[in-house]
């Protein structure tokens, strides 16, 4: 089967092609082993729940709140947020823009394409690279600090467009931040401080003050043979936490064990997708384990998804909590900043071995140096 042709030398670059024209998947984008575990609902069935958990920020007793929280948080790494009073009216603007964003023509998008060891622009994300396959989306990424700049690299003449375009970036991330640093909140209490240490913790404070944040826009074209293609290839999120808006079709999948599965995350009407991230597992000493997951395509809809990702500063150091480390016991990893993280685990996809095992702390006595499996 001939392959669509590029839509130009940048798109080529990106790894892009002309999605809407393609009446098969061409080889370049046959994604090898998508079924070599089953795909499955997220429904509760018996001896077995794979209903994904549901935490509910409006309104309920603050310590059962927390609770459920742990637990998604635990046995998860992953839930759906809802009751977090972020109006509806902000997806919908979301999910207009981006449409227009990716539905302009290629030469637009290739001003702003992401050049190598950048990491902001239109084009596959840094694990991309990795790959000698190809996926079946779009994707743009961009700093939260300069929309207005990044933007005006596909909008030159900074018109009406492009004013409309940001104002909608900059709302969407005003809503998730403050959302995430409430939820930072309640991840603390999770991890079963109170508020009065909460309030007067430094560190907690820090990481609460001082989060920092990137948008990546996702857009997966309705494809003509699902099954043979994939929109984001499996991985883990590096930050603390993501909070993903995406359209209401499911796409998201999680992994499960034993045996492993990949449940299809649902995707109700204003409900975000919350991943926790491997910073956030070093950061809790492995308590909270961050999720492996990946987004299938459908071949009906498009699907738009926007992951915001929380992590720290570059240049904080993120150990593990005291109040994470059992009484007596060593931290169970080193320090690390992001950047130092992204660098081992680029190294450890290299070498086939878990980027949070190379940062772990030998236990005395013990073997250490190795994580369970995820989920
Ligand atoms: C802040 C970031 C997280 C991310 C790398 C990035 O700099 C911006 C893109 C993010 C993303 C999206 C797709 C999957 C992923 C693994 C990737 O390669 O790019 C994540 C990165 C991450 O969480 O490590
Ligand atoms: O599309 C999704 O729901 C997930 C996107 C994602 O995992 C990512 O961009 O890191
Ligand atoms: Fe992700």
């Amino acid at each position: 089967m001939p392959s669509p042709p590029p839509t130009s030398p940048a798109a080529a670059a990106a790894g892009y092609f002309e999605f809407r024209s393609a009446e098969h998947v061409p080889e370049t984008h046959e994604w090898p082993g998508l079924h070599d575990h089953p795909s499955v609902d997220a429904v509760a069935v018996a001896g077995r729940d794979d209903a994904v958990p549901v935490v509910d920020l409006g309104g309920g007793d603050p310590a059962a709140v927390a609770r459920a929280l742990a637990r998604a948080a635990e046995e998860w790494g992953a839930f759906l947020l809802v009751g977090h009073g972020v109006p509806a009216g902000v997806a919908a603007r979301m999910e207009e823009q981006i449409a227009r964003l990716f539905a302009l023509p290629a030469a637009d998008k290739d001003r702003a394409g992401r050049r190598p060891g950048e990491m902001n622009g239109y084009g596959r994300p840094p694990y991309a690279l990795r790959f000698s396959r190809l996926m079946w989306s779009e994707g743009y990424t961009f700093a939260t600090a300069t929309i207005r700049d990044e933007f005006r690299r596909v909008w030159l003449d900074g018109g009406n467009d492009y004013l409309r375009f940001c104002e909608v970036m900059e709302e969407h991330h005003r809503e998730m931040m403050a959302l995430g640093k409430r939820l930072v909140d309640v991840f603390f209490r999770a991890l079963g401080l109170t508020d009065e240490q909460i309030a007067a913790g430094e560190t907690e404070r820090e990481i609460r003050e001082t989060l920092t944040a990137t948008m990546h826009l996702n857009l997966y074209p309705k494809c003509p043979e699902p099954e043979r293609a994939i929109g984001l290839a499996a991985h883990t999120d590096s930050g603390f936490f993501t909070l993903i808006m995406q359209s209401p079709v499911p796409g998201l999948q999680l992994l499960r064990r034993d045996p492993e599965r990949w449940v299809t995350v649902p995707a109700p009407p204003g409900a975000f997708a919350v991943v926790l991230g491997d910073l956030f597992q070093l950061l809790t000493n492995g308590r909270f384990r961050s999720a492996f997951h990946r987004a299938v395509v459908n071949g009906d809809r498009d699907r738009i998804s926007v992951p915001y990702f929380l992590g720290p500063p570059g240049n904080m150091e993120v150990a593990p909590l005291a109040a994470a480390v059992p009484p007596g016991r060593k931290p169970a990893f080193r320090p690390v900043t992001w950047p130092e993280y992204m660098r081992v685990k680029g190294k450890a996809s290299g070498l086939d071995a878990s980027a949070l095992a190379m940062l772990q702390v030998p236990e005395e006595g013990g073997e250490g140096g190795v994580v369970p499996p995820k989920n």
